[in-house]
């Protein structure tokens, strides 16, 4: 990790056209390579902050700042250009699933190499083809390359959305609830995997998780939302259960008020 910070978050506040305030003044930086978990009860504002971050949401007010560009002054051709260092991971996985798991890994380098159409897979570069199978390696897929994505399971499927992730050569990684969709045992694998390669890439990562088990097992850094607002930002040396377990119980008591008041 460097002291440098990758994504700067600056005063941003997100308010839907329903009138939903889904981000109160959120200020925080993340480091280069550093792995943080993001936390917080259901609309909480986790996929929202992700959403600012890539400017798929645009912020009503503050800044977002994403390796000292200000990712509102951007044109529509800058900011594709910019995407394209991000990787996502996401809870379903978004996979096509008549493809081949291979075809679905090339997917990724499209970013890089709009000329590549992987649903024809035999036209990419060799070197492309061979990066593609060195992705599927890694993540301990290579020998079911032939088959189809929708034929694999859940796990094997959120292993195939990270060789493709791989692929894209990103330089940081937005994990939206990456193990949700998955049993317990399968998480545990995902979210290994996903933390070895953050760290061997030296990549950035920001990770939305449900999971306290989890959380304080993988992150190196815990940020806690509540109704859009930052209640906690700690390093996971300094946190223990309890600390974490409070981010959740205080959300139920504050649902059970607002029960008993309506
Ligand atoms: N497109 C949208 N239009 C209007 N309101 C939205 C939209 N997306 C989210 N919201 C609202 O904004 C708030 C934050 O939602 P968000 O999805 O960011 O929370 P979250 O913490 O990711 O929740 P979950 O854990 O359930 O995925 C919620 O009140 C939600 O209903």
């Amino acid at each position: 990790m460097t002291d440098r910070a990758i994504i700067e978050f600056q005063n941003v506040s997100k308010t839907y056209s329903s009138g939903t305030q889904a981000l109160k003044n959120i200020s925080f930086r993340a480091q280069e390579g550093e792995a943080i978990i993001l936390l917080g009860h259901n609309g909480s504002g986790k996929s929202t902050l992700l959403r600012t971050l890539t400017q798929f949401e645009p912020v009503t007010n503050g800044t977002v700042i994403f390796q000292e560009t200000n990712m509102q002054m951007l044109n529509k051709k800058q900011l594709r250009a910019l995407r394209r260092k991000i990787g996502f991971v996401f809870q379903n996985f978004h996979l096509v699933e008549n493809l081949s798991v291979f075809q679905n890994v090339l997917f990724g380098a499209l970013g890089r190499l709009p000329l590549i159409f992987p649903s024809f897979a035999p036209l990419a570069a060799q070197s492309e083809r061979m990066k593609a199978m060195a992705c599927l390696d890694r993540v301990g897929l290579s020998h079911l390359a032939a088959r189809r994505a929708g034929q694999l399971s859940g796990g094997q499927q959120q292993k195939v959305a990270i060789a493709r992730m791989l692929m894209q050569d990103p330089e940081i990684v937005l994990a939206d609830e990456p193990v949700a969709s998955l049993d317990p045992k399968a998480g545990i694998e995902i979210m290994q995997l996903l933390l070895e390669i953050v760290r061997e890439k030296k990549l950035t990562m920001i990770c939305t998780l449900h999971q306290l088990d989890l959380a304080i097992n993988y992150a190196e850094r815990l940020i806690a939302l509540r109704d859009g607002e930052i209640i906690m930002d700690r390093r996971n040396k300094d946190l223990n259960s309890a600390q974490l377990n409070w981010i959740y119980e205080n959300a139920k008591i504050q649902t059970a008020k607002r029960g008993a008041q309506a």
